[in-house]
């Protein structure tokens, strides 16, 4: 499966502002914006398993695509939502707990590179990572 492998972020594109518009702190946000961030994806069919690690903690995700799950934030913000796969792209399309406001994400493969796209109130940002 294409998303299989693990990925180390690599760069970050408006990612700043991205946060800013969710509420983050300042203090928090330099720490985030070098958070060495890494996943192993692991996909089965419709289901996958996501291994998070970054300097803020490690935390395996598990979802099917369609069904939804809940997700807690690194700073304790729960979002609940869906991936769905659209072509080779998949979309995510998560919704706070805490104000009910819309976070959509992606995730696709470009020149060999893993790009996951976000979205919030009108804020977009991208984070890059590459295969290990
Ligand atoms: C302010 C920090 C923004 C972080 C946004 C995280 C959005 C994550 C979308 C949901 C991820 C579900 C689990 C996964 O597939 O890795």
């Amino acid at each position: 499966m294409a998303f299989n492998g693990t990925w180390k972020i690599d760069r970050n594109e408006h990612y700043d502002k991205f946060m800013e518009k969710m509420g983050i702190n300042v203090v928090k946000r330099k720490l985030a914006e070098h958070d060495n961030l890494k996943l192993i994806i692991e996909q089965t069919g419709d289901k996958f398993i996501i291994k998070e690690s970054s300097t803020f903690r490690n935390k395996d995700i598990e979802f099917t695509l369609g069904v939804q799950f809940e997700y807690p934030m690194a700073d304790g913000t729960e979002l609940t939502g869906t991936w769905v796969m659209e072509g080779e792209t998949l979309k995510g399309t998560f919704t706070r707990k805490d104000n009910g406001k819309l976070l959509t994400t992606t995730r696709s493969l470009v020149g060999g590179e893993l790009v996951q796209c976000y979205n919030y109130e009108g804020v977009d940002a991208k984070r890059i990572f590459k295969k290990a």
